[in-house]
């Protein structure tokens, strides 16, 4: 991600040949469930919805390419500040579909499916938008790595993560497995891999994948505290939360160097801005 001459956000981030679009096109057709997106301009939050309770959320191809169509709109949400993943029902994620995924179970359409999660994800993990997964039940599979593609993790007590794919015979392919080692380091991310055990909410704080355990258990409470957790973090003005979110998803995607160079450029870009020179008419002192 970088800023192009108009100081609007680019993802440079093209994943593999083939067009997603196309990928997109294909998936549709798998049908079930739905995500469902809601901004509020006013507080600078999004809600985005897992809704497939009947296959405990799922992700069938259709959601796949509705989850991509939420990213793509809120890559161009100016106002925006932050975003909540959450679900319905006693389940985060069972991960893929598995009525999709017998459908597509050979090595062309498994590439297809992790192009457009990887795009998806990626996108989602780098938008200038702070996230935060809210796990209230069980996150398995692509779910547990839909919840790694989130700046933050909450957990109900009720909260469990696993990556059980090498139960299912396959390996992480939405990349969960990349930023698993990003969050965790190799040994803890292999052993979680490895062993496909289901960590619970505590275990997840204790290990660093889990950010806090909400105190309230049912979800629409749980979903009210996870906003007010994540809107405390958000009190700067919209383009220094997007800056300061840029330096860090660059950080954690590039090499060293460039990352500083990345930031040299973020910096230069809010400084003289309309956020500094108000900043600097209050006299603020911050004792
Ligand atoms: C991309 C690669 C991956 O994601 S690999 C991981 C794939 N996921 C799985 O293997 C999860 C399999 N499901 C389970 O372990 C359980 O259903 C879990 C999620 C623990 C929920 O248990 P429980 O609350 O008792 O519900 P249940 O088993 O009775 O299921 C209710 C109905 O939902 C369905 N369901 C569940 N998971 C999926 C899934 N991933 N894809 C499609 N359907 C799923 C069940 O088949 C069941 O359907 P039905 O009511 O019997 O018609």
């Amino acid at each position: 991600m970088s800023f192009n001459a108009e100081r609007r956000w680019v993802n440079h981030y093209a994943g593999p040949e083939t067009p997603v679009i196309t990928i997109s096109e294909q998936f549709s057709k798998f049908e079930g469930g739905k995500i469902e997106l809601v901004k509020d301009n006013e507080s600078g939050l999004a809600v985005l919805k897992i809704n497939h309770p009947e296959r405990r959320n799922a992700l069938s191809g259709s959601m796949m390419v509705d989850l991509w169509n939420a990213v793509n709109t809120l890559e161009d949400w100016k106002a925006g500040k932050g975003i909540i993943l959450h679900s319905v029902g006693e389940t985060f994620c069972s991960g893929g579909d598995l009525n999709t995924v017998r459908q597509i179970s050979n090595p062309d359409d498994g590439y297809k499916m992790a192009t457009l999660m990887h795009n998806t994800l990626t996108r989602l993990h780098q938008l200038p938008l702070i996230s935060v997964a809210l796990i209230q039940g069980k996150a398995l599979g692509g779910g547990a790595e839909l919840a790694t593609s989130c700046d933050f993790r909450l957990f109900t007590e009720k909260g469990e993560i696993g990556f059980v794919q090498g139960r299912m015979g396959v390996v992480t392919g939405w990349g969960g497995g990349t930023r698993l080692v990003q969050l965790l380091g190799q040994h803890r991310a292999l052993e979680l891999l490895l062993t496909s055990r289901q960590i619970s909410a505590s275990e997840a704080v204790v290990m660093g994948l889990a950010n806090g355990i909400t105190k309230s258990v049912e979800l629409p409470e749980a979903v009210e505290e996870a906003k007010q957790w994540l809107q405390a973090k958000l009190k700067h003005a919209p383009e220094v939360v997007h800056a300061l979110k840029q330096i860090v998803a660059t950080a954690r995607a590039v090499p060293y160097e460039e990352s500083l160079q990345n930031e040299r450029q973020v910096f230069a870009m809010l400084w003289g801005g309309d956020a500094n020179k108000k900043a600097l008419e209050q006299n603020i002192k911050h004792k």
